[in-house]
Formats: C-alpha cells, structure tokens, sequence
C-alpha cells in the first residue's frame, strides 16, 4: 500500500501574484480529489507543484511516485508512438507494464504511426498510456478527458478505478466529471 499525499500550507506565487495560500488537503491510497475552479484560479499550478515542476512559495507536499500528464503531451513528432511509449517505459522501469497500458488506452493499433501523424485524442491517449505505465501511485492529470471521445472517456473511467482498487490515487484538474467515483472537492478561485 502506497502512503498518502499531504498537502499543508500550500501557496503559488506566478509573475506577482499570489493564486491561492493556505491550501491543505490529503488523499488517502485508493482515493480520488477533484480540483475545480474558473480559468486561470491556479488548477494547472496546483497540479505542476504536486508534480515537483514549480517551488512552493510555502507549504509543504509529502507523498507517493508522481506521474503528471498536463495540457500537452510531448511526443517525438518523426518517432512511431510504439517506439515513443517504450523509450518512456524503459526510463519509468514499466516495460513490462506498457502492452497492457496501451491496451488500456486503446492506443495499441497506433504502435507503427509516427506521432506527428496522431490526432489530439489520439496524443492524449498516448499519455495516459504513458502515465498507465509508470507505475506510479499517484497521477495528476490536468483535464485528462479533454479531446477524448465517449469511449476513450470510458477507458479512461476503467483505468482510473483499477488504479484505485490497486491503492492508487488520482488528482485531477477538472471543468465536470471525469467518471472519478466519489472524488473529494477543492475549488480554487
Ligand atoms: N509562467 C507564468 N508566469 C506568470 N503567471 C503565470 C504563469 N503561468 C500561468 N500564470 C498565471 O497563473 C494563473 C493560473 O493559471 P493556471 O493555468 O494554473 O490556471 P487554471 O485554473 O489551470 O486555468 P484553466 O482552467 O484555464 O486551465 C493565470 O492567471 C495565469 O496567467
């Protein structure tokens, strides 16, 4: 079982303003939060400084393996997205993990495509594959459904609750429902 994600004091500072201060929160092996907010509340920041991609201006995160998927998914753009996911995989140690992941995210039939040649659903996809693969405890994604169809929404329902029934747990930046069951709520803004 992996530990929790504690969140205390938590503040951001971007440019010269201060987003949000004071921002406390945990989440349990198995459990889910919802981080909700008008445009430009801080939901991408929060998720980049649980990701370790910005400095907290204070507070403090403890927590489990990160894996982040943002706005954008890099992808090598003349490399077959088989090629891509493997090069990832065998960073992470998931090599063993990733069939499965790309089964999961129906990305499996794409292994030949170049990735230049992938459509955003088809990028995101990718990611969550990638994310799938890492084998990390806890997975920020920001907007995760964004892009994807009613059936790659679906997968990615699947996958979230595996990942859930195994201790995992998901943070997710979100404009609605993301097919997370019973997810704890933080609105910023
Ligand atoms: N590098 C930066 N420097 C200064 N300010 C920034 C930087 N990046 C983002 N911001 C500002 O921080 C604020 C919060 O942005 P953020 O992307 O975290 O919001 P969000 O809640 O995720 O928005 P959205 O719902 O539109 O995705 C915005 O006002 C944005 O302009």
């Amino acid at each position: 079982m992996s530990e929790p994600l504690h969140v205390e004091g938590l503040a951001c500072l971007r440019g010269d303003r201060l987003l949000f201060e004071d921002v406390d929160f945990m989440v349990a092996p198995g459990g889910a939060l919802h981080l909700e907010g008008p445009n430009g509340s801080g939901k991408s920041s929060l998720l980049r400084l649980l990701a370790g991609l910005l400095p907290p201006f204070a507070g403090r995160i403890t927590g489990p393996e990160r894996s982040f998927l943002g706005h954008e998914v890099a992808l090598k753009p003349r490399m077959t997205l088989g090629a891509e996911l493997s090069h990832w995989a065998r960073l992470d140690g998931g090599l063993d993990r990733l069939p499965a992941a790309m089964a999961a995210m129906n990305v499996a039939g794409l292994a030949e495509v170049p990735c230049r040649h992938l459509s955003s659903g088809q990028r995101r996809r990718a990611g969550l594959a990638r994310v799938l693969t890492s084998g990390a405890a806890l997975w920020l994604l920001d907007e995760p459904t964004a892009g994807l169809d009613t059936a790659s929404s679906a997968l990615l329902a699947q996958a979230m609750a595996a990942h859930r029934a195994g201790g995992g747990m998901v943070v997710a930046a979100v404009h609605g429902d993301i097919g997370l069951a019973s997810p704890q709520l933080l609105r910023l803004g």
